[in-house]
């Protein structure tokens, strides 16, 4: 592992050299182990502590097969689906795994005993497989989290509508919290040059889904000027969605929980701002009751931010204790979009102002390889920022994990690998001077 860290270190390495660098039997990961998926019984959903179930081990590399890469991993970030896996919910990812098992010979090799999580990487490609020509050893990649078959017609058109659509490091095994990491090669992006390692680690899965959710015709479909109500605005996804409205003419209004999070919205350039906390809304009068009242009061709210307006789009992953007020406070003919149920996936809304004010609901998951591509292209460009918040080292993903399930952080929250210190890895100076600021608008806060 350490001549492939000298390699990668080395500004003279040659393609050559990192294909003749020969691969280790064995890497530290971050696993969940299936003989543990029953540890947190009884507990509440907030009781369950990744810290417990999350182990740092050392892993066999897997074997290569064609269409694959080995990817050297320089950072890698935490994801909500980590949090998910962590403690086992809605079920334990074993499953998956098996069932992707029985797909076929090669696929086998992910039903193992222990899963390797993750589903973000930025790295450098050490190996491809058969049929691979687009990847060479030695280039500096970013991963997405797509991994698909593409054997049937249903998803030729939407890559995300394949039958064997998977998240990478979450229904798959093998991710990207490891020093090492197998992905499919139609999986890797050019990282972004003027971005460290964890910087550029930290975009990929939200940025994606956020993409695909807001802007994409395949979700929302954003325009310019649509006011777009967006839970969790400082968030893992919803720091890419306000990044996403105010980069597009639109007008985002950012729902936070604490004066600190409305500060780094407003430090983004949004200027409708929703302290939740500080409101005090109560959409819930008890477990089973909601209470509309509190719907119109936040819908009131809106409409002083906004001059009067309703939201075109909402921006929906809180779920069950949102999602009530998220349909009623919505516009005429306007959309809401959901890609999670954080607080719980059974929703109830009063379905009389969905369909007499022609609302639509629509799902989103992850992005399709297209979408995932131009979502990479715009951190590439400058468009879009980085989100990165606090890095922890590999050891310390099970606290870093627990910081995000107990919503402790900010944007994202990053992890280094086989990077040795933050910082490193960034390739153009000058363009990464132009933005300096935005990209550390969320460090150490
Ligand atoms: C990018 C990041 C993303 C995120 O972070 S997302 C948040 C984290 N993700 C989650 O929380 C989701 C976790 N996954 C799940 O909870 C489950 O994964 C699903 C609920 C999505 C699906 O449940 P399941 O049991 O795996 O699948 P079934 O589709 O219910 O299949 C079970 C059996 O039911 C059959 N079936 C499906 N649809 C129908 C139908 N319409 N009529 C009759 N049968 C049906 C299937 O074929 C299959 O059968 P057979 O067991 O024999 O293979
Ligand atoms: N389907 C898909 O492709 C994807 C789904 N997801 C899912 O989306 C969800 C969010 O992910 P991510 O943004 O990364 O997570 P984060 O925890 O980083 O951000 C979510 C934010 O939502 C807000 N929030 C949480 N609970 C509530 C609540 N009960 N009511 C209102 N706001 C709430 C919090 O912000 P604040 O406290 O400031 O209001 C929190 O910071 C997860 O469930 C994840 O699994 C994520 C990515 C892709």
């Amino acid at each position: 592992m350490k001549d492939i860290l000298d390699a990668i270190q080395s500004p003279d390495s040659t393609p050559a050299d990192f294909a003749a660098l020969p691969l280790p039997e064995s890497y530290r990961a971050i696993t969940v182990h299936k003989d543990e998926t029953e540890m947190f019984a009884g507990l509440q959903t907030r009781d369950k502590d990744p810290r417990k179930s999350l182990h740092l081990d050392e892993v066999a590399v897997p074997e290569l097969g064609p269409g694959e890469a080995l990817v050297a991993v320089m950072a890698s970030s935490v994801n909500y689906n980590s949090v998910w896996t962590s403690i086992f919910e809605p079920m334990s990812t074993f499953g998956f795994l098996e069932r992707y098992g029985r797909l076929s010979e090669l696929t086998r090799r992910h039903d193992l005993p222990y899963h390797i999580i993750g589903s973000d990487l930025a790295g450098v490609v050490l190996r491809t497989g058969p049929g691979v020509n687009a990847w060479k050893p030695g280039e500096e990649v970013v991963a997405h989290c797509l991994s698909v078959e593409l054997e049937s017609s249903d998803g030729h058109n939407d890559t995300m509508l394949d039958p064997e659509q998977r998240i990478w490091g979450f229904e798959t095994n093998f991710g990207g919290l490891a020093e090492v990491a197998l992905v499919k090669s139609n999986q890797l992006m050019p990282k972004p040059g003027h971005l460290s390692w964890e910087e550029a680690a930290a975009p990929g899965l939200v940025n994606s889904t956020a993409y695909r959710q807001l802007v994409s015709r395949n979700g929302a479909g954003m325009k310019q000027g649509d006011n777009v109500l967006i839970w969790g605005a400082s968030g893992g996804l919803g720091s890419y969605a306000t990044q996403f409205a105010l980069a597009g003419g639109a007008n985002p209004i950012c729902v936070v929980s604490s004066p600190q999070k409305a500060e780094i919205c407003r430090a983004m350039g949004a200027e409708a701002i929703i302290d939740r906390n500080a409101e005090g809304y109560r959409f819930w009068r008890d477990e089973h009751t909601q209470d509309p009242k509190e719907w119109k009061r936040f819908g009131k709210r809106i409409r002083e931010l906004t001059g009067g307006e309703d939201v075109d789009i909402v921006f929906e992953h809180p779920g069950r204790e949102t999602f009530g007020a998220s349909v009623y406070v919505t516009r005429k003919g306007g959309t809401i979009v959901t890609c999670a149920s954080t607080s719980g996936y059974h929703h109830e809304y009063d379905n009389r102002y969905l369909w007499m004010s022609l609302k639509r609901i629509i799902g989103s998951h992850f992005a399709n390889y297209r979408e995932a591509w131009e979502a990479n292209r715009l951190v590439a460009k400058g468009k879009i920022h980085p989100t990165l918040s606090k890095v922890y080292s590999l050891e310390e993903t099970g606290q870093a994990a627990y910081d995000v399930h107990r919503n402790l952080h900010q944007g994202k929250v990053g992890v280094l690998c086989l990077a040795p210190e933050e910082g490193l890895g960034v390739r153009d100076e000058e363009m990464r001077a132009k933005h300096l600021d935005a990209i550390n608008r969320f460090r150490n806060i």
